[in-house]
């Protein structure tokens, strides 16, 4: 007798009741992020998160790369030293995960002066450990794929245009496969060969075991990788009186 079963791979986030909200001092209002979000996410999974601006999808996201603590809830991370509830880790620990488990891809590169952009994308590598010329040679394999010239490999990121400092971003961003990738809006501004070479990244990253949920300004992009999606909805803001109701 063949039995089938469809066993779920192995969870990377699982994330119960988590809510975020913003209190506007000067208004004297709470603005309500989002609330009450759970999803699991599984090894080579992929989640598009969905919803209209300002529904919360960025800060969603910053949460679960603790750029923001959460008001309530819990998002278990199963990494490769065990669980931690990056809801409640310590700082030092959060800053661990970010350079070696938990990456975020935006369109903003953080460009640092006087750093070429072949030194800032090898960075990752190197801080692993990887010799420094072995490095720089995937460093600009990346950049070519993601349709950098090499004439700007050397030079300064924080002169080139928006759409390079993006594609030297992504680069960085990518270099060293992560266990968990956040998304946020990691197509916007590239041009169409840029875009196909990331979404090629993904896939193959994806392939490898990486986890990732993100936000996309062209979804039918990534419409091959996606398994499941997550709908936001609109924020509520809540002033006083509201609270004195509930
Ligand atoms: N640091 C902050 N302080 C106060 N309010 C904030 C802060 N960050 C975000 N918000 C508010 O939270 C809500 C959700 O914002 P968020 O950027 O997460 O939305 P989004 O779904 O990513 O929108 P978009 O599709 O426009 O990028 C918005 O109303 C925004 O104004």
């Amino acid at each position: 007798m063949n039995i089938h079963t469809s066993a779920r791979p192995s969870p990377v986030l699982r994330v119960e009741g988590l809510s975020k909200q913003f209190e506007m001092h000067h208004l004297n209002r709470t603005l309500h992020a989002f609330e009450n979000i759970g999803f699991e996410l599984g090894e080579g999974e992929f989640i598009l998160l969905k919803g209209e601006n300002g529904a919360g999808k960025s800060t969603l996201l910053r949460t679960l790369y603790r750029t923001y603590l959460p008001r309530a809830g819990h998002a278990y991370y199963y990494g490769r030293e065990g669980m931690i509830d990056l809801a409640a880790a310590a700082d030092v620990d959060i800053a661990v995960l970010r350079r070696q488990e938990i990456g975020f891809v935006t369109q903003f590169l953080n460009a640092r002066p006087r750093v070429a952009a072949e030194e800032l994308v090898s960075e990752p590598l190197r801080l692993a450990g990887m010799p420094r010329s072995e490095a720089l040679a995937q460093a600009r394999h990346w950049l070519q794929s993601f349709g950098v010239k090499p004439q700007l490999w050397p030079a300064y990121p924080s002169t080139f245009s928006g759409g390079e400092q993006q594609k030297v971003n992504l680069a960085r961003a990518l270099i060293l496969p992560q266990r968990l990738l956040l998304l946020d809006e990691p197509t916007a501004s590239l041009d169409g060969a840029a875009r196909r070479a990331l979404v090629e990244r993904l896939a193959e990253l994806k392939a490898s075991g990486v986890a990732m949920i993100g936000v996309f300004h062209h979804p039918e992009d990534v419409a091959g990788l996606i398994d499941r999606e997550i709908q936001l909805e609109t924020t509520r803001v809540l002033d006083e009186a509201d609270h004195v109701a509930q």
